[in-house]
């Protein structure tokens, strides 16, 4: 165990003497390492540029944020908001939930996003940041929890750091569901299942990343792993899974994560750029509907300033769609 992992945790950066403090919103860390609770806004796309660059320094902090009682947003508003962070991308590259900017997440079945991932993180424009409405929440289980992919990599010890620092990865949409090692995985005779399998890999992506990327706004370093992580360049599948391993193990670990509960009308916001999440699907079949606005993102850069390489597929319809959209 490194010493960072029993670092206490530093004061609130609301109060600390290196961060503005705020004063149009009310910052409540909720983990030593990640997440906090905004109070004193109401999200909209109305919202004032000195609340909107409060909330973004605390997210650039927290790395996830999370507002209660925003029952007013409807997708609009979520839109509206959103687009104060930075242009929208599509809804997604490859599914479709009848909204050109939102995608829904709902289901019936028990079935959630179980796996920790970056969004989208198979294209070389990675989202910068998603912001998730809770619309309809369960009475019991349906957490989502969140890791912080900057003191992760802060924490390797020298050697794993060095390591990290000079690989490379291949991530696709077309990942081996069948090699995932997350218990209560979906069911693939489910037509369901089946269909939203096809479509999510209808047209193929693969691109090239440095594994751990420099912070385009902060300058952190962050280790960008995750779900659709392939394998590393110039390694075997075998090494690649080991390897994996070893450094996405010290993401998950439990002091490096926060768990969110979610009621109606929550917005939970992250910072794409250093964090992984995971929905537990933990709810049986009680119905379950989250919607996701997401900020399109740069192409990541590593310590030695090269940038990600697409090997196939072009994020250029799903970061650019203004001009594809009136
Ligand atoms: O269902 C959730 O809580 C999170 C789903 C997810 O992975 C996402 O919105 O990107
Ligand atoms: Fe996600």
């Amino acid at each position: 165990m490194t010493s960072t992992l029993s670092d206490p945790a530093p004061a609130d950066p609301a109060v600390g003497s290196r961060s503005p403090r705020h004063e149009r919103i009310a910052v409540h860390r909720i983990g030593g390492r990640i997440g906090a609770r905004i109070e004193g806004v109401q999200l909209s796309g109305a919202l004032d540029a000195q609340t909107v660059a409060e909330i973004r320094t605390a997210l650039l902090r927290h790395k996830v944020v999370f507002f209660r009682g925003q029952d007013h947003l409807d997708d609009e508003q979520q839109i509206a908001f959103a687009g104060l962070l930075g242009p929208l991308t599509s809804a997604h590259p490859t599914i479709s939930t009848g909204s050109s900017r939102v995608l829904t997440i709902k289901t019936r079945n028990g079935q959630a996003a179980n796996s920790w991932h970056t969004d989208v993180s198979f294209v070389d424009k990675v989202p910068a940041i998603s912001v998730l409405r809770g619309v309809e929440v369960t009475e019991y289980g349906g957490t989502t929890s969140w890791a912080n992919t900057v003191t992760a990599y802060e924490a390797l010890p020298e050697p794993l750091r060095v390591l990290a620092d000079r690989l490379w990865a291949v991530h696709s949409n077309l990942y081996d569901y069948a090699a995932m090692n997350e218990l209560g995985d979906a069911d693939p005779d489910d037509p369901e299942v089946a269909e939203y399998r096809k479509q999510f890999g209808r047209i193929p992506f693969e691109t090239e990343h440095p594994v751990v990327r420099v912070h385009p706004e902060t300058g952190e370093r962050a280790l960008l792993l995750g779900q659709f992580f392939q394998r590393f360049v110039g390694l075997n599948t075998y090494e690649s899974h080991e390897i994996f391993e070893l450094l996405q193990t010290r993401i998950t670990k439990l002091e490096n994560t926060v768990r969110w509960t979610w009621a109606p009308g929550d917005v939970a916001i992250w910072d794409n750029r250093a964090t992984q999440h995971y929905a537990v699907a933990d709810f049986d079949d009680q119905p379950r509907e989250v919607r996701r606005v997401t900020v399109a993102g740069d192409v990541p850069v590593s310590i030695d300033g090269r940038t990600s390489v697409v090997r196939s597929g072009s994020s250029a319809d799903f970061v650019d769609i203004d001009s594809l959209i009136s």
